[in-house]
């Protein structure tokens, strides 16, 4: 069928048509700001898609923070394109970011709630900026702190208010001018596993249920795996890995990525790594890695014992991540069953390593 010559554009007959709809929410190409001869920002490129939530992940000093003012026009890059909903931001004046900050709901760390104010005049306090009439925006506020599970606070001040339920109100107010994109800036990170956890759960349930984009900017993995559904990693102002969270938990590529998902991941036992050596000796163990995803996870062990006689799982197992079974062992086994073992993955496509050798049980 031949394609209209518009539909290159998004436009036909002035109605969206399906590629303009998936147009990304957030589109950043080749992005670079510098601060003196540090590359805070050293040519970023990167989107967010309608209704995903990305985690963008990197230690201190990566350049997240950098990037969060050059997205809501804090901060001007030296070059490269922010296109925000399709239009490109940079070089906008105050007064025509206005209308493109409200598309974007900011949470924060440390909540940035007005102590002088009620947890309802907290959430409605975009609105009022934004010229609605008070009544109006009260209502909105009593139906997002309902969202949030915070309808009896409506009326409390923020120092009532336990850590979590401060970052609930935030989440309100980010929500509360309909947003096209939530930016979470360490949101989680001043609060405690569980707490953690009930936010994280709530930011995937509004989600899944309002279809918000969110980009959840974290240095911290566990976030990642609970929420995200891709991740793209930033070190020294570059993103060195990219991909599904299934993906890059299972196959991590860059040293940055391995680092980062240290005690996340399982890895070799201490006691075990301390006694590896290169090679073999004449009764010795080999030890392996293996790192497998999909089904075939739950039953690789089961179906190498009718193989190999003598392997021993010295540390892994299998976990979920976005509904997939991710499985990583580590095996000690006899070197000479190298072979049977290699033949015995190939078809499911599990990555295998032999890590070293050591002379007898570990
Ligand atoms: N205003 C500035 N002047 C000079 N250097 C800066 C400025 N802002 C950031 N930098 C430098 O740019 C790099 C990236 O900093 P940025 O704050 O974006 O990192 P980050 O990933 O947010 O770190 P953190 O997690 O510690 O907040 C760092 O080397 C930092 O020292």
């Amino acid at each position: 069928m031949p394609v209209p010559a518009d539909a290159a554009s998004g436009v036909a007959d002035g109605v969206p048509n399906q590629s303009a709809a998936a147009k990304p929410v957030v589109r950043l190409d080749d992005v670079r700001r510098h601060f003196g001869t540090t590359p805070a920002l050293d040519g970023i490129s990167l989107t967010v898609a309608k209704g995903e939530i990305l985690g963008l992940i990197g230690r201190s000093g990566a350049g997240k923070s950098t990037l969060i003012r050059c997205l809501n026009g804090l901060e001007r890059p030296d070059s490269g394109v922010i296109e925000i909903e399709g239009s490109d931001i940079v070089g906008l004046s105050e007064e025509q970011l206005q209308p493109l900050r409200r598309r974007i709901g900011m949470i924060f760390q440390h909540f940035n709630l007005l102590s002088a104010k009620t947890v309802e005049d907290n959430v409605a306090l975009p609105l009022k900026i934004a010229g609605w009439d008070r009544a109006k925006r009260l209502a909105r506020a009593r139906e997002l702190l309902d969202l949030v599970g915070l309808t009896d606070k409506a009326r409390a001040y923020p120092r009532a208010l336990s850590g979590g339920q401060k970052q609930r109100v935030g989440i309100a107010r980010a929500l509360a001018a309909n947003p096209a994109l939530i930016l979470s800036d360490e949101a989680t990170s001043a609060l405690d596993p569980e707490t953690t956890g009930s936010i994280l759960a709530l930011l995937k349930d509004i989600n899944a249920r309002l279809g918000v984009t969110i980009l959840l900017i974290t240095h911290e993995m566990e976030v990642v795996r609970q929420v995200a559904d891709r991740v793209a990693v930033i070190d020294k102002g570059r993103i060195v890995e990219e991909g599904p969270v299934w993906s890059v938990f299972s196959r991590p590529e860059a040293d940055t990525t391995k680092a980062l998902l240290s005690g996340v991941r399982a890895s070799l036992p201490r006691h075990v790594a301390a006694r590896l050596a290169p090679s073999a000796t004449a009764r010795g163990e080999m030890i392996v890695s293996i790192d497998i995803t999909g089904p075939q996870a739950a039953t690789l062990l089961p179906g190498l014992a009718t193989e190999i006689a003598g392997w021993r799982l010295i540390h892994g197992g299998v976990e979920t991540i976005q509904e997939r079974p991710v499985g990583r062992f580590f095996l000690a086994l006899p070197v000479s069953s190298l072979a049977t073992l290699q033949a015995h993955l190939v078809p499911s496509g599990a990555h295998l390593e032999v890590l070293g050798h050591v002379a007898d049980d570990v």
